[in-house]
């Protein structure tokens, strides 16, 4: 099918049949004085353009979304039915807070590796540099360097840098306040997409402002790579979150599967970030809003940092799909768990974590077993 689109002076198209802004890197004066197919000329005053483009050439892109726009909503239902993943622009998180952040990760990253050393994981600990989580499932080693933040960041901080880290503490702290405001307002329309409203969800606190809800920080560092094809950054995964909130620098590298079309690459747009369905809004939405898989690519010559806020529920509350979502039609398609409980499931059985947990209990025997749960409060 063509597709109509109205070009403006302006690097992205809105493409009305999906809703989504389609980032070009044409601009009008490239088409100026050019012919049309008519045979008229663009001159240098035209100011609009109306382009037919072929939806194959368009392909499939990840919806943009203005967390301003009054339909936003809707779109974001759309996005997280159709793709589980959607970046947003007009979200209020002010730019030197990515900036500053960034710049942590990266003087972090660009310690000497026994200074990082001292601020390891540990086996049973969420905080710490790192290995991917899941790197125990894969044969290869990720082309990859983590560190995860839950809670105060202080021991660790003062570890790599015993004269300033206050700094970096106060970066991350201002970091995670603004985040979690925004994770909770989008937690919100994500959940009003599908008729959630805040007397459905008795942990959202009295106003509803989800105030107890937990959330982690990732920081990612995938260094340059002489022979990208050969090495994975981060390996396909789901995350388990209800929801991710990721900032990516300028370089691209994160990509989504997208049932029907395949790995689809997420673009870094300036100002934008990618928010992403965690497998805990799979499970509260009974299977509307599906986890999307991603994964993330290496560069050749440059450097990549993505920053990562892993947004959850208290630690302690039992996550079940919604009683709205549940209908002797549409029967519960998961069992109550908590999120450290989900978190020790996913280690132990990575992708299978969602199907041992599916209801009637499919599930092995041992999965209820608290030893497999990890300490995230
Ligand atoms: C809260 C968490 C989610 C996470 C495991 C963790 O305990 C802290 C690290 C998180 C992370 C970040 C990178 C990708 C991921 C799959 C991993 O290996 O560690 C996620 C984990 C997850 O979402 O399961
Ligand atoms: O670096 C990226 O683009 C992806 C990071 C990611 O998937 C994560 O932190 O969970
Ligand atoms: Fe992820």
């Amino acid at each position: 099918m063509d597709l109509s689109l109205c070009l403006q002076e302006s690097l992205t198209l809105f493409e009305p049949t999906r809703s989504t802004f389609i980032p070009i890197t044409l601009t009008l004066p490239l088409f100026r004085n050019c012919l049309t197919p008519t045979n008229g000329l663009i001159s240098s005053k035209t100011s609009h353009l109306l382009l037919v483009v072929d939806s194959s050439l368009v392909s499939e892109a990840v919806p943009v979304i203005d967390l301003n726009d009054p339909n936003a909503l809707q779109l974001i239902g759309h996005a997280c039915r159709s793709w589980g993943v959607f970046q947003v622009i007009n979200h209020g998180i002010p730019t030197s807070i990515l900036h500053q952040t960034e710049s942590t990760a990266k003087t972090l990253f660009s310690l000497p590796l026994e200074q990082k050393l001292k601020a390891s994981r540990s086996p049973d600990a969420v905080s710490g540099y790192g290995l991917a989580r899941i790197s125990p499932f894969f044969s290869k080693l990720m082309w990859y360097e983590g560190f995860t933040v839950f809670g105060s960041p202080l021991d660790h901080f003062r570890q790599l840098w015993p004269r300033d880290y206050t700094k970096h503490c106060d970066v991350i702290e201002e970091y995670e306040k603004e985040m979690k405001k925004l994770a909770a307002k989008l937690a919100w329309l994500m959940l009003g997409s599908l008729g959630i409203t805040k007397e459905d969800v008795d942990w959202a606190g009295p106003n509803g402002d989800f105030a107890d809800a937990s959330s982690a920080s990732q920081l990612n560092y995938y260094p340059a790579c002489p022979d990208p094809d050969k090495a994975m950054g981060l390996a396909a995964h789901t995350d388990s979150t209800i929801l991710t909130i990721l900032y990516q620098n300028s370089i691209s590298g994160l990509q989504v599967m997208k049932e029907g079309v395949g790995w689809v690459t997420v673009p870094p747009i300036p100002g934008g970030l990618v928010v992403n369905v965690g497998d805990l809004l799979h499970i509260l939405s009974n299977g509307l809003y599906p986890s999307v898989l991603h994964r993330a690519m290496v560069n050749r010559t440059k450097h990549r940092i993505s920053i990562a806020c892993l947004y959850g529920p208290p630690a302690n509350v039992q996550i079940s799909p919604l009683p709205k979502l549940v209908s002797p039609s549409q029967p519960p398609l998961y069992r109550a768990i908590t999120w450290s409980e989900y978190l020790g499931t996913k280690a132990k059985y990575f992708n299978k974590a969602l199907s041992i947990i599916s209801s009637p209990q499919k599930g092995l025997a041992d999965v209820n077993d608290h030893n497999n749960s990890v300490k995230v409060g």
